[in-house]
């Protein structure tokens, strides 16, 4: 038995739909555990894509058990949509679980979050305009409408009426837009309620349930480390904690369950929305990454900005994380490059530093330090094992895993579950922090 959490090394879209599907092999219950329709993960399984915002990527699997935990906000409108595809295309939802206590996205939300980057104007922070932010902060604010409220649809009339008028005041007063009509908004969520009370339940019961009967679950994180509320490059961030530790919040499992933790990081780097990225390539080869690795979001379709592998966030995330091991993903996506650079440090106001700064400001200020690698400029999506890569492809890869000192267990090659190299059994390996009582460092990537 193992409790595994995958998470995102960098500022999302890594790849970690395709590595949770590949994992979900061996789990019995697979989690989201925050953040809600601004994800986007994409599975291919042969010739077919699947692009899931909510529901876990577990779900290919008739028998896994698929929950969307308390730290994840709903759009219940999107969730049914998301529902409804997989039917189309015979994949069972039976085994969807939801959250009594995770919070809903309301229509208010969208609005507001619209109209306040309007408002931000220069400041803006470039979201998935998918009313993340301001469900998560009426939940702080403890206005927010849970999944259990809209189960109660005379509680939920009453509490709408007044959260609406709330929020109408808000609408009107500050941004100058019509006011919401409480009675259609009520109608619209009480029909979503009917159609989702099926899937509801305690889901800390059932994980609990599952811990007893020594279930294997996959903790499924969306987003990645840099996007963290409290650890990213705020305010260029979400609303939520994609950080391993967020797994426990997000769920209500306590932290001596975890087994092991699993970064997943491009063999590059990208980020969609504003905020800093020293490591930013502006020109063809940043269009070529972008071309090659089809860099444009999986919800909103933006293009994604490009950039070279950067070890300073890396080692960041290995240390905000605990990491046990990573997958590194589109490593194919660089067989044309002829030279490949690696940030291995900042410069910053003339000093190096090996370090994230935390500030945000000071981090747009850092200017990559780059190793030069050559390149293999040779296909590899072919590849199946270590000894199929490129000597060049080899060493880059071992080059990651000592700057970061953390071991690769997974090399991705292609979008397809098939196209993945496994180098070592990336769940039931050794806890990588107890690894290291003599300071020694683990165990790299062999040669
Ligand atoms: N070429 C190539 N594409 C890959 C590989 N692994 C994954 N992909 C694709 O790369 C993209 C990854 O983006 P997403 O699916 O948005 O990643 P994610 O980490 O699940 O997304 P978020 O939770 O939104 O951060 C998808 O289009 C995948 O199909 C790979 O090894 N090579
Ligand atoms: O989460 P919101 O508030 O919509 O956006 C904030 C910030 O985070 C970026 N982002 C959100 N979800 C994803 C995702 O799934 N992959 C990559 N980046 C994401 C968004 O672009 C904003 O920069
Ligand atoms: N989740 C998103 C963010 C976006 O679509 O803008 C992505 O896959 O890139
Ligand atoms: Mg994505």
């Amino acid at each position: 038995m193992a409790n595994v959490i995958v998470i995102g090394a960098q500022w999302g879209d890594e790849g970690k739909g395709k590595i949770t599907d590949l994992l979900s092999r061996s789990a019995d219950v697979v989690i989201r555990y925050q953040g809600g329709v601004n994800a986007g993960h994409t599975i291919v399984v042969k010739d077919q894509t699947f692009k899931l915002h909510l529901i876990p990527s577990g779900i290919l699997y008739p028998d896994t058990e698929c929950m969307i935990g308390c730290g994840t906000v709903i759009d219940p409108q999107v969730l049914i949509k998301e529902l409804d595809q997989l039917a189309k295309v015979g994949v069972s939802t039976q085994n969807l679980l939801i959250s009594e206590t995770a919070h809903v996205t309301m229509p208010y939300h969208r609005a507001i979050e619209r109209a306040s980057e309007e408002r931000r104007g220069s400041h803006k922070i470039g979201t998935t305009g998918r009313g993340i932010g301001p469900t998560y902060a009426d939940k702080s604010e403890r206005t927010g409408i849970r999944v259990l409220d809209l189960m109660d649809s005379e509680g939920l009339r009453e509490q709408l009426e007044w959260t609406i008028n709330y929020k109408n005041v808000i609408l009107e007063k500050l941004y100058n837009l019509p006011p919401l009509d409480p009675k259609e908004v009520i109608e619209e969520y009480l029909g979503y309620a009917e159609r989702l009370r099926p899937h509801v339940v305690d889901t800390s019961l059932k994980i609990y349930d599952a811990i007893q009967r020594r279930r294997n679950i996959l903790f499924e994180g969306a987003q990645g480390t840099l996007l963290d509320l409290d650890h990213g490059t705020y305010p260029y961030v979400t609303s939520s904690n994609p950080v391993a530790g967020g797994a426990c919040v997000g769920t209500g499992l306590g932290p001596t369950m975890i087994d092991r933790v699993i970064g997943v990081a491009k063999a590059y780097t990208t980020r969609v929305g504003e905020g800093p990225f020293p490591t930013e390539i502006h020109g063809e080869m940043g269009e070529l990454l972008c071309d090659r690795g089809a860099e444009f979001g999986t919800t909103t379709g933006r293009k994604r900005r490009c950039g070279w592998f950067d070890a300073v966030i890396g080692r960041y995330a290995v240390r905000i994380n605990g990491m046990d091991c990573l997958a590194i993903t589109k490593l194919d996506v660089l067989d044309e490059v002829e030279e490949i650079k690696v940030c291995v440090a900042y410069e910053i106001d003339g000093e190096r530093s090996e370090h994230f700064p935390t500030s945000s400001r000071k981090f747009a200020r850092c200017c990559p330090i780059y190793k030069t690698m050559p390149g293999w400029r040779t296909p590899t999506t072919h590849c199946r094992s270590l000894e199929d890569l490129p000597k060049e492809a080899r060493d880059y890869l071992k080059f990651l895993a000592e700057l970061m000192e953390v071991p690769i267990a997974i090399v991705s090659l292609g979008a397809s579950r098939d196209q993945t190299i496994i180098v070592e059994d990336p769940i039931h390996g050794p806890k990588r922090a107890l690894l290291n009582h003599e300071g020694t460092p683990p165990s790299l990537l062999s040669a």
